[in-house]
């Protein structure tokens, strides 16, 4: 793929994104997350290249959004969307759903939404396992320095170098460059064949197939993969079982896997290994240990003992310079015995030595009697080097083994965290569905023929999850145009809020996802014009740019959905009404759909020189003062006014009531009234 081919994406972007494992991948499937960590592209800036990939994908022009209120209507949603993700890559995700007018795009993420509604597995054990889910990472750099590579060779030095950079690489002479290394490394890994059959001390393997097998040398390599991403690893796992998912490789050995492996890339869970780790740390505490256990016993058996020595043996001890140690060897010599033989038992025990390293560490206190005992050094120390040789051995074993058992689960091991972090892309659908109680909407094709004339949007039941109320607070509306249609209503009526409903249903359809509503119809829209009130009168600069915006639609439009709140609040009534007339002319021969929001509907229409569609939301009464609505505008109907609701009111209590209660004043005249409710008619 030419990545700079993607709207958007520069030369140095595209250069950034390939030092990605498999960017083209990464961008297929929407990750946001692995595209953010391309050097210097930020999140905001990942999901943007994103887009901008899909919409190249589909041929999609992009501009759906086409104006600020549409583009805020668009960020609520999502806000909406992602407020009910878990993980930040799902919520990262979601960015990449966005409005677009492309058919086989609409297509893609209705079928990603209609399965994620019918996902049944939401649950609080599976969010909670989701908080651990994370994208994986590659390993930063491993070291292994108890490891090294040997050659003569300077090629096969660099060679070496490049292949396996874990391990250093060393250059010797011969035979006795290897066994100096082997002096200052566990393992000595010798590359040429020349070395096969000479022996040397130590752990000196000849392998010329070295290079070509890392895996084998540096195990460590694919350890440190899985040691990076254990808890993240552990948590896909918890959440594929939690939720009933398919996993991609089979849980338990991935599981098992992880549970021989602890945080640093060590193996864990080997009782041998265990032994011979504790073995080497405790060897120089365990020896004093041992040292003082005999010196102790030793002290108390002289304490306790009466030393009778003849006279003519003393002399001739202190002639011959004897000190203590031959009293001892003389007089107690069993107590001696004994309290070396303590002393190496508490050595042998207290590290768990097996025979052969028992028999190393019994030399270190010798036959030959001293006071205090003491240890000798040069025997602790050979059994520290068989020690720490064993160990290494084993557990550069282990580690080769269990390299080998999770080598081939790498990719498995990929899918597993992706498809759990894909769930909670879904399953944060499927909560806003379920919560909005919404439905799959139905994406019509504009109709081709002037005989029948497109359904512009056909909304039942729908309500605006931009609303601050509980759902439940909320009354469902029932609103369908075909065209172009002013809106008029009471104040407070919902006219605004029918807009929004209008604008969320359309920007959802068009993501591809359902809306808040029980049946929706909705022509596949180009893009969406919203207009938003403005605040009081426009100056002159202002109503310019407006008229111009409206101008520039006016010429294409076919295939947009206008919608405008009180465009007339721009500048006066009476000119707001002749232009608004002279907009809807032009939008309607177009064939655009649209709905402007107008208290001036009445007088729009008769400036209008074609049959504009009037629609209204009616109040049914005042109660208590309060109007009452009937939320869902009613077709071909012109809603009357609030003031006139009010006049109608004052003149039905003028009429009722024609003594004043306050003290027989006279009564206000029904006649006034009714003279006002006439202009209205
Ligand atoms: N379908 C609905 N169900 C329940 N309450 C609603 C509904 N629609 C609107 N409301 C309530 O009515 C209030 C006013 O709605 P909205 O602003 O849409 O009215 P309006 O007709 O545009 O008012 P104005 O003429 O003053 O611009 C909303 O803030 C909301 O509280």
């Amino acid at each position: 793929m030419d990545l700079e081919s993607i709207p958007g994406v520069g030369e140095k972007t595209a250069r950034a994104l390939e030092t990605l494992d498999d960017p083209e991948r990464a961008l297929q499937r929407g990750d946001v997350a692995t595209v953010a960590s391309a050097p210097g592209i930020s999140q905001g800036r990942a999901a943007r290249i994103v887009r901008g990939a899909i919409r190249r994908q589909h041929d999609d022009p992009g501009g759906f959004l086409a104006t600020d209120r549409a583009r805020d209507v668009y960020r609520e949603l999502l806000a909406l969307l992602k407020a009910r993700t878990v993980t930040d890559y799902a919520a990262q995700r979601l960015e990449t759903i966005y409005p677009s007018p492309s058919p086989s795009r609409i297509e893609d993420v209705q079928a990603f939404a209609r399965r994620a509604i019918d996902r049944e597995c939401d649950s609080a054990a599976v969010r909670t396992a989701l908080e651990d889910v994370e994208s994986l990472r590659t390993p930063g750099d491993v070291r292994v320095r108890e490891r090294c590579l040997a050659t003569t060779d300077a090629e096969r030095y660099s060679s070496a170098r490049e292949a396996i950079p874990e391990l250093s690489v060393e250059i010797v002479e011969d035979a006795q460059g290897l066994a100096e290394l082997a002096r200052g490394y566990s393992t000595v890994i010798a590359l040429d064949e020349s070395f096969a059959g000479v022996t040397i001390d130590g752990d000196v393997q000849v392998r010329p197939d070295a290079l070509e097998n890392p895996a084998d040398v540096v195990p460590e390599r694919s350890l440190a993969f899985y040691a990076r991403n254990r808890t993240r690893l552990q948590a896909a796992i918890e959440v594929h079982r939690e939720a009933g998912l398919e996993p991609a490789c089979d849980l338990d050995a991935l599981e098992d896997g992880l549970s021989r492996l602890e945080a640093d890339g060590t193996v864990a869970g080997d009782d041998e290994l265990d032994r011979l780790t504790v073995a080497v740390d405790d060897l120089d505490a365990a020896a004093s240990a041992a040292e003082s256990v005999a010196n102790d016993r030793l002290r108390e058996a002289i304490q306790a003992q009466d030393v009778t020595i003849e006279g003519s043996d003393l002399l001739s001890l202190v002639e011959r310079g004897a000190g203590v140690d031959s009293l001892l060897s003389r007089e107690l010599a069993d107590e001696y015995a004994a309290a070396v033989e303590s002393a190496r038992e508490h050595l042998i025990d207290a590290l768990e030595l097996d025979p052969g390293e028992a028999e190393i560490a019994r030399r270190a206190f010798g036959d030959e009697p001293t006071f205090p005992v003491e240890r000798d050094e040069d025997v602790i120390s050979r059994l520290r080097k068989d020690l720490t040789a064993t160990k290494e051995r084993r557990a550069g074993r282990l580690k080769r083994e269990l390299a080998a058992d999770l080598a081939d689960q790498r990719e498995d091991a990929r899918r597993l965290v992706r498809d759990a972090l894909e769930l909670d892309v879904e399953l944060a659908i499927a909560r806003f569905a379920n919560e909005f109680e919404c439905t799959m909407p139905t994406v019509r094709e504009p109709s081709t023929t002037d005989d029948e004339p497109s359904v512009g949007f056909a909304i039942d039941g729908g309500r605006s999850p931009l609303l601050e109320e509980p759902l439940k607070e909320i009354d469902p509306v029932d609103y369908e145009v075909s065209g172009v249609a002013l809106l008029s209503g009471v104040n407070s009526g919902g006219k605004t809020s029918t807009l929004d409903l209008v604008a969320s249903v359309v920007v959802l359809t068009h993501m591809g996802l359902p809306v808040p509503a029980e049946d929706v119809e909705v022509r596949r829209f180009d893009d969406l014009h919203y207009h938003a009130k403005t605040q009081g009168t426009l100056d002159a600069g202002a109503f310019e740019s407006t008229v111009r915006e409206f101008a520039d639609l006016a010429q294409g439009g076919e295939g947009s959905l206008v919608l405008v709140d009180e465009l007339e609040s721009i500048t006066e009534p009476g000119a707001s009404a002749k232009i608004i007339a002279g907009i809807l002319e032009a939008l309607s021969e177009n064939g655009a759909t649209g709905v402007f929001v107008s208290h001036l509907a009445g007088e729009i229409r008769e400036m209008a020189d074609y049959d504009v569609t009037v629609d209204g939301i009616e109040a049914v009464g005042l109660v208590d003062g309060e109007l009452e609505v009937n939320r869902s505008p009613v077709k071909d109907h012109l809603a009357r006014s609030t003031p006139e609701l009010i006049v109608e009111k004052l003149a039905e209590e003028a009429a009722e009531e024609p003594v004043a209660a306050n003290g027989g004043s006279p009564a206000e005249s029904p006649v006034f009234y009714d003279r006002l409710l006439e202009k209205f008619n």
